[in-house]
């Protein structure tokens, strides 16, 4: 039998004694410790900055941190992937400050996706650097949303390491690049931390605004070299490449030391009384079994974070976990608390330092302290709930075990009510075994690139080349015979009077905002863009904003307004909508005889049309009828037909039709943030008995933004794989009928009506053996 390890010991432990049923256990496994791989410190590292170093606590770098920085300091594009405390940081941090000690011009510029980790960057080179007069002429500065007027004129003629954000870089720095023309022209390095965020549409609009500076930056006459950096990132130099457009390096092998980590997966059993939609079995909700785990844990002592998908959760599951200990023990109540994005840096940084110090022993989070936060001596991480992709369950489970002594760790993943984390927690290769997902963007993306092309002519003239190397030859000619381009001697210019960078929201709105507004205090909430206001912020959808929750009173999409009151209500709300779609090009298709499996283009219209009410339980409290207008969204699916005769001849008669199509689209949808890197609200489904534009039983999934974020792509290129995984997450749940965790969609139009599991089951079995003969 395998030796007890740290993390079965605390499971043991927080299980004796409590009603906790380990039937919930479905797999458990342990990965093994590694020593550290140490190496000299490159002779091109100043002295004066190895002694800071070695102050700092660091004698000598890892081998990857050797390798990665050796690389850049030679002027090849790097993209650094090792586990998470590999310190990545020291990796560019000794290219980039040798390079500035030596060089007294020369700059570097820092992007991460959030605002919080830069400050956590400046506030570790501040430390490094403090105390030593021969580093105070660099003056790292942020310079961000949050940074003063004053304080930008500053950064910008002193500062030689500024650290922002892609939002920032594009709006605030690109877009003025005349006034930083020294900082550019003396740019050498450029690190982009935590890569793998940089999806979908963020991660298009992203590689677009890096494209700019790299232009912007040679025009002036520099070359920088790009770092990028991530703890879980698929096939690193690639996609660092598909970021920045030009051939990277990739260094992969860790010589940091890891302590043993021990994985274990939970699913909540079902409720004894609580029913759901049409009658469905109701399992306990991840948040709740969290507390419970949570409390557990700190009872044992164990310093744990626990992280959740939405910021209620994140306060639900802290009072849960801080009622739990009321009862069993009371001294530890204020032990635990919730951290949830909002919170000021200083307030964040106090958080942080409670947990570093064991004043704190437990913490509810959302994924704001997923990202490269280096908190030591973390005991356990508690996964409230699959977070979407296999990269961010590593990067948070991650946060544990990041103390230099033993680094022994335990990491729980809580499977919520629904098909993706029922499969994995019953199909752990799919999750443990997995290689992290490839980031999936598209800088072609006509949507996303045509605003970009104007930024960058109205930055500087595009050229023939550029617009070559950007595949952006149509998108040219239609902004051209749109009279938004114009071609002169030294190249393409904005027409007068055109002023594109405000027009772009580099978060994924593409189109219009919508503005959410506390009528209470005419607080601004947040905004949405307009195509998703109807299903987020319709009158009565529950809204939160920095764990406060609000109700929408009412929404003007004429005016970009939607108004909320504060209000604490005990049910959340999910939007149910109507689709309608039209194909308007077949990119590519396969024909496999009775089946046939296209990429299109298709015209999605939605409709909201009412709303569900769902207590915290998980129990339907009631549905709400809605009339909003339709919207249209031009974008990208996955479609497959199969012919009347083969689904008779698996035993799905003509009436079982709606229900099994319906069924096998809906768990589709859930499982296929296993082969792209997409949240299931990030795209959407359709099945019908006959579409007019195939006159056949057909099921569409498509991706919900404007000209698509590669999701859809993704899931025609992993089509078998997809669907054999569907069809493995229906067949193995234990319901009878079909339930959230398989066939129910917390956001179909027709209240989860009519769904026919068992159809549904030899639908995909049907596809998964027509594609392979087709093969
Ligand atoms: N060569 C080294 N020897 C000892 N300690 C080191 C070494 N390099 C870095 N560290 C320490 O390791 C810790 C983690 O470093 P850092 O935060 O840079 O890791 P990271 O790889 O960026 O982590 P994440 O991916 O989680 O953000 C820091 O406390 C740092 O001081």
């Amino acid at each position: 039998m395998r030796e007890p390890t740290f993390g079965t010991e605390l499971l043991h432990r927080s299980m004796a004694g409590t009603d906790t049923d380990s039937s919930c256990l479905t797999h458990l496994s342990v990965i093994a410790s590694r020593t550290a791989a140490f190496v000299e410190w490159p002779e091109w590292v100043p002295a004066d900055l190895v002694a800071a170093f070695i102050e700092s606590g660091i004698d000598r770098p890892w081998t990857h941190q050797a390798a990665a920085a050796d690389l850049l300091y030679h002027r090849k594009h790097v993209a650094l992937c090792t586990g998470t405390a590999s310190g990545k940081s020291l990796a560019y941090q000794m290219p980039i400050l040798s390079t500035l000690m030596k060089d007294p011009h020369s700059t570097a510029l820092y992007l991460s996706p959030t605002k919080a980790l830069g400050a956590d960057q400046i506030r570790s080179l501040t430390s490094l650097l403090s105390g030593h007069r021969e580093f105070t002429h660099l003056q790292p500065c942020a310079y961000d949303g949050d940074t003063d007027v004053e304080i930008r004129q500053w950064a910008r003629a002193h500062s030689r390491w500024i650290f922002t954000n892609p939002d920032m870089l594009h709006i605030g720095i690109l877009a003025g690049h005349a006034r930083w023309r020294h900082f550019f022209r003396h740019l050498r390095y450029i690190v982009v931390d935590e890569c793998h965020h940089y999806r979908g549409v963020f991660g298009s609009h992203t590689a677009l605004v890096l494209r700019r500076l790299l232009r912007i930056a040679r025009s002036a006459g520099a070359d920088p070299t790009v770092i990028g950096t991530s703890a879980t990132m698929a096939e690193p130099a690639d996609a660092l490449t598909r970021l920045i457009g030009e051939p990277a390096v990739g260094v992969v092998e860790d010589g940091s030391p890891r302590g043993e980590r021990t994985v274990a997966l939970w699913e909540p059993d079902f409720l004894p009384a609580v029913t759901g939609e049409h009658g469905a079995p109701v399992r306990r909700s991840a948040g709740a079994e969290s507390a419970r785990l949570l409390a557990d844990f700190v009872v044992e002592g164990a310093r744990t974070l626990c992280f959740l998908r939405s910021r209620r959760g994140v306060e639900l599951t802290a009072r849960q976990a801080r009622h739990l200990l009321a009862q069993s023990a009371p001294e530890l109540v204020d032990r635990v608390a919730a951290y949830r994005a909002g919170y000021l840096a200083d307030d964040r940084r106090r958080l942080e330092q409670a947990i570093s110090s064991g004043d704190l022993v437990g913490v509810a989070t959302t994924n704001a302290l997923e990202l490269g936060v280096d908190i030591s001596g973390l005991d356990a991480v508690i996964v409230g709930g699959y977070p979407g992709t296999v990269a961010s369950f590593w990067q948070q489970a991650g946060r544990a075990g990041r103390q230099r002594t033993s680094g022994d760790s335990l990491v729980v993943l809580v499977a919520r009510d629904d098909p993706l984390d029922t499969y994995l927690v019953h199909h752990p290769e799919a999750l443990l075994s997995r290689p992290v997902e490839a980031t999936v963007t598209d800088p072609t993306n006509p949507y996303i690139l045509t605003p970009h092309l104007l930024c960058a002519a109205a930055e500087l003239p595009l050229q023939d080349k550029e617009i070559e190397a950007w595949g952006a030859g149509e998108a040219v000619a239609a902004l051209a015979s749109d009279g938004m381009l114009k071609r002169r001697k030294a190249g393409w210019y904005v027409a007068p009077g055109v002023e594109p960078h405000g027009d772009i929201d580099i978060r994924g709105g593409i189109g219009g905002q919508v503005l959410i507004v506390d009528t209470t205090t005419s607080q601004l909430l947040g905004t949405v863009d307009t195509g998703r206001a109807p299903s987020t912020v319709h009158p009565g959808a529950l809204h939160i904003h920095q764990g406060q929750s609000y109700v929408i009173d009412e929404l003007d999409l004429s005016d970009g307004l939607a108004l909320a009151h504060p209000e604490e209500p005990d049910w959340t709300t999910a939007a149910r909508e109507t689709t309608d779609i039209t194909v308007t090009n077949v990119v590519d298709r396969r024909d496999c005889d009775a089946l046939t499996v296209a990429l299109v283009d298709v015209d999605v219209t939605h409709q909201v049309v009412g709303y569900l009410r769902t207590l915290l339980s998980g129990e339907v409290l009631d549905a709400v009828e809605l009339d909003m207008p339709p919207q249209t969204l031009s974008t990208r699916a996955v479609m497959y037909t199969i012919t009347p005769e083969a689904l008779e001849e698996v035993g799905v008669t003509v009436g079982r039709f709606p229900g099994a199509l319906h069924a096998a689209e809906h768990a589709a949808i859930g499982l296929l943030p296993l082969v792209a890197s997409c949240d299931r609200w990030d795209i959407g489904g359709l099945s019908t008995n006959s579409h007019p534009d195939t006159a056949l039983p057909t099921v569409f999934v498509y991706d919900g933004y404007l000209g698509g974020a590669g999701f859809a792509d993704r899931g025609y290129a992993a089509f078998p794989t997809w669907i054999a995984a569907t069809r493995d997450a229906v067949s193995s749940c234990r319901c009878e009928s079909g339930c959230p965790s398989c066939v129910q969609s917390p956001k179909c139009g027709n209240g989860n009506h009519p769904l026919d599991k068992d159809g549904a089951i030899k639908v995909l079995t049907l596809i998964g053996r027509r594609y392979w003969d087709g093969a």
